[in-house]
């Protein structure tokens, strides 16, 4: 038996569009404290689980807990108590483009709480230099940032709430490598100094390297296997295999 916290419970979750199905008798835990990297083919399902995890969209079958509660049998009330629990960073930092970076932030902490205006300018100020953005980036609209700023206003949004599980949907695609190596350290830093868990869904064999404890590979409509990076190397499965030991793997250094 684990003697791991599953804070996240998914079980044999079936996801569909019209005929195609994405997902079929898939069953993930996630634990708290620690990093997942979800990775998988073009079209295997990553981002789909995110959404069907946070409720934004409803599985054909299965059942997703989240600190023990059932999110799809639980009233709007709890469902909502226990979404104040995570911030979620979609791809591109999904920031609204008329509200100003610090609007931005705050537009979950007006949603959720009945905070004073002075105390969500002061707590989005802060959420903005924790993600390691300048003072001078709050006024601004998201179309003045650069990309990797981009990402970081949107991280900073996901933590608004103080959430103790951020979900990340490709939070380094799109950077240069210097920029995608210091997302990977500001996650580091803010899973470490927050506690939080994160789940992340990724392209980036750097990142997994770097910052993940556990690896979920989505294949055959399911979590195929999951484990450290090291137990990727011998996974038997075509699109594992070509991902871990391919070019890109050495290039990253590790692979054959
Ligand atoms: N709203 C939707 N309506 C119809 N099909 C959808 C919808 N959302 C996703 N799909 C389909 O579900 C499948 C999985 O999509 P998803 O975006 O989760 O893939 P992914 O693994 O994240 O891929 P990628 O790595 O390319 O981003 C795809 O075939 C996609 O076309």
């Amino acid at each position: 038996m684990d003697a791991r916290e599953p804070i996240i419970e998914v079980r044999g979750l079936r996801t569909q569009f019209g005929d195609h199905v994405v997902h079929d008798g898939l069953d993930l835990d996630v634990y708290r404290g620690e990093v997942l990297g979800v990775v998988g083919g073009s079209g295997t399902g990553k981002s789909v689980l995110l959404r069907a995890i946070v409720g934004l969209l409803r599985p054909q079958a299965g059942r997703v807990a989240v600190f023990g509660t059932d999110m799809l049998s639980a009233s709007e009330e709890v469902r909502q108590s226990v979404e104040q629990r995570w911030g979620v960073m979609f791809q591109d930092g999904a920031l609204f483009s008329s509200l100003t970076v610090r609007e931005n932030v705050e537009v979950p902490m007006r949603e959720q709480t009945d905070l004073s205006a002075a105390t969500r300018r002061a707590l989005a100020d802060l959420k903005l230099s924790m993600v390691g953005l300048p003072p001078n980036a709050s006024d601004k609209y998201p179309s003045e940032l650069s990309g990797g700023m981009r990402k970081r206003a949107g991280l900073a949004r996901a933590l608004a709430l103080d959430p103790e599980i951020v979900f990340l949907d490709e939070p380094t695609a799109g950077l240069d490598p210097i920029g995608a190596a210091a997302f990977d350290a500001l996650i580091t830093k803010l899973q470490t100094t927050l506690g939080l868990t994160v789940f992340m869904v990724t392209h980036d064999l750097d990142s997994l390297h770097a910052i993940c404890d556990r690896i979920a590979v989505l294949a055959e409509k399911r979590v195929f296997v999951t484990g450290t990076m090291r137990d990727m190397l011998t996974v038997d499965h075509p699109w594992a295999h070509e991902y871990f030991h391919g070019p890109r793997a050495r290039a990253a250094g590790f692979g054959d």
